[in-house]
């Protein structure tokens, strides 16, 4: 599938002065052919990455002007997840996958139910072959703190997650970040051995070594966002720069065979010295350009093979092609028996827990049967601690959600699932953890305590309290714009559900301005639960003629308490999907 493009600008505010836009992408007209490779080259911040992102349609601010074609045909955004794949930058992949389930559980969510299961394995396979990661397919992918595949390892498994639905076109943007220069060879000859299927392939590459840029077509130099050159890549490029060089003020370093790092440094240099526009109007009054606008002419206008019937389906289509529930059961088959067999994943959650239990297993063992007036304020205090550190819990890990974002946003973008996919998925998994380990721990402390009441009064509230910190770690991860933003909110709003739930200042001390707040204040509900469990019907006197439950105004039954909790877990879950589903904090 041939990508035309004609007369493309883009437009963008500008980050200086929110007032004042700028223009990124100038009038930029050219093509790629199937089964040839296209370097994007320029200097740092020439607009390479812009013009992939404007061509692939993952822009999500400014505005695009002009004409792009694939195949003829004006894309829409079905029409490029169904046709093209994006490789980004940086590799996002699931670290407790290997390679081969990171691309089925790719291929599950992208390629269509209708398609057999066997199908998709035939694609790993096929993929795992093709991107030469056989000797890894079975070995963990890792992090850089847990050693798993190798960096070119993980590019190749990148590549293949865009590769996954056979795409007729594949953009890349700087797929040698971060790798050796053998390692960046290795990897862009396995992408190129890819144009041999008839693929398109657009790559935006840096500084590329003479023996990479060996292997692209086509070279398509940016320079202050215009094309200051667009041809082959070898002589020709070389040919058309020559007699530029003497235009510069600064000579570059003689080319000693390596045109790479000529041409670069000749356009670095040629932006440093301000001479983008006049390099630009030498391309536009070149042969070069004539005959690109007429080739794009002609691409731009050939039909396509597409029916018309696909093309229809693809303009209305949704955003994912999978159902929600497909989509859970997916995310929960890949992913929720790694977290939960994960000693990091699972200890992050349990640490809290264990130390808060052990510690009032330790200071208040017994102490649930006494009735003593000078016992009182004990057994109120647990049982406010148990139903307010919880939600602290989760604090530490929402730096592990946070960090979670860019796997999160390439997946929407690839159109892996919808948000409420995702937050279900995770919370799922969270939700299960939860419910095992509150139950053995208030087992534990219910009858090390010796508390009163009912068991299942004592659990249910503490289970909503964990969860609800579960929430709020996912809300306060998707809310913050940095990840100290995002630290900050659960100990923030963990404080001030403290200091107003009724147990250091009782309710009628509470200034009446604040006052709304202990009913809105879910620590409130799972403290006067357990204590309303505990106390009810005892007659317990904190003072001559005090009842403890109505000196701290605790009233009514245990289980609407617990009610009141369920309902802050469902607002709370429709707080934060509604939080992963329309926050952003990736422009681009
Ligand atoms: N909103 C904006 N306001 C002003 N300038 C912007 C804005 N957004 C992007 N830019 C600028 O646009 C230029 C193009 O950015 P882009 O990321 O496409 O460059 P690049 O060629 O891919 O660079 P690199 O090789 O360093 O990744 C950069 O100079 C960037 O600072």
């Amino acid at each position: 599938m041939p990508v035309a493009f004609q007369n493309l600008t883009y437009v963008v505010r500008s980050h200086a002065d929110r007032n004042a836009k700028v223009t990124l992408i100038s009038a930029a007209t050219g093509y790629f052919r199937p089964g040839q490779m296209t370097a994007l080259m320029g200097a740092s911040g020439s607009g390479k990455t812009t013009l992939l992102d404007v061509l692939a349609g993952r822009k999500t601010v400014g505005e695009t002007s002009g004409s792009i074609r694939f195949g003829g045909e004006a894309p829409s955004p079905m029409f490029l997840r169904r046709y093209t794949g994006y490789v980004e930058q940086f590799d996002t992949l699931i670290e407790m996958l290997t390679p081969a389930e990171m691309l089925l559980y790719t291929a599950e969510l992208k390629c269509p139910v209708s398609e057999p299961l066997e199908g998709k394995r035939a694609r790993v396979d096929t993929l795992i072959e093709a991107l030469g990661l056989n000797g890894c397919r079975n070995t963990r992918i890792g992090s850089p703190l847990v050693k798993g595949i190798s960096g070119g390892q993980a590019k190749r498994t990148n590549v293949g997650l865009a590769l996954i639905t056979s795409p007729r076109v594949l953009f890349l943007d700087e797929p040698t970040t971060g790798l050796d220069s053998t390692t960046a060879n290795e990897v862009m000859a396995t992408v190129r051995s890819l144009t041999k299927t008839g693929i398109t392939i657009c790559s935006t590459i840096h500084s590329p070594t003479q023996k990479c840029l060996n292997m692209f077509g086509m070279v398509l130099l940016l320079l202050g966002g215009r094309i200051v050159y667009f041809g082959e890549q070898g002589g020709a490029m070389v040919e058309y720069f020559a007699p530029k060089a003497h235009l510069l003020t600064e000579p570059v370093d003689d080319m000693l065979g390596n045109q790479a790092e000529w041409i670069v440094d000749l356009t670095t240099q040629a932006n440093k010295e301000g001479r983008a526009e006049e390099f630009a109007g030498l391309y536009q009054a070149s042969s070069l350009c004539q005959q690109a606008a007429s080739s794009t002419q002609a691409l731009a206008s050939k039909g396509s093979n597409i029916s018309p019937h696909t093309l229809a389906a693809l303009s209305t289509q949704r955003g994912t092609v999978t159902s929600v529930w497909h989509a859970v059961a997916v995310m929960l088959k890949y992913r929720t028996k790694g977290n939960l067999l994960s000693p990091a994943w699972v200890g992050a959650r349990i640490a809290g827990q264990i130390v808060m239990a052990a510690l009032a297993m330790l200071l208040f063992h017994g102490i649930g049967q006494n009735f003593a007036q000078t016992n009182l304020i004990n057994i109120s205090a647990i049982l406010f601690i148990w139903g307010a550190i919880p939600l602290f819990n989760a604090s530490s890990y929402i730096p592990s959600l946070y960090l979670e974002r860019p796997l999160y946003y390439r997946e929407r973008s690839d159109g892996l699932y919808r948000p409420i996919t995702y937050i279900c998925s995770r919370l799922f998994d969270e939700v299960v953890l939860t419910v095992v380990v509150t139950a053995v721990f208030s087992v534990s402390v219910w009858f090390v305590l010796k508390l009163q009441g009912q068991f299942t009064v004592f659990w249910l509230s503490n289970l909503a309290t964990n969860i609800l910190g579960v929430e709020f770690a996912y809300l306060s991860a998707g809310l913050g714009s940095t990840l100290d933003v995002a630290n900050a909110m659960l100990p923030a709003y963990g404080a001030s559900l403290m200091f107003t739930a009724g147990f250091f200042l009782r309710k009628p001390a509470i200034p009446v301005y604040l006052r709304w707040y202990t009913y809105i204040n879910p620590v409130r509900y799972a403290w006067g639960a357990s204590m309303i469990n505990q106390f009810a019907g005892t007659n317990t006197e904190l003072f001559p003629d005090q009842e403890i439950l109505h000196y701290f105004e605790l009233s009514g039954s245990c289980w609407a308490y617990i009610g009141y909790q369920m309902c802050f877990v469902v607002v709370l879950f429709l707080a934060t999907w509604v939080v992963t589903a329309y926050v952003k904090h990736a422009k681009r």
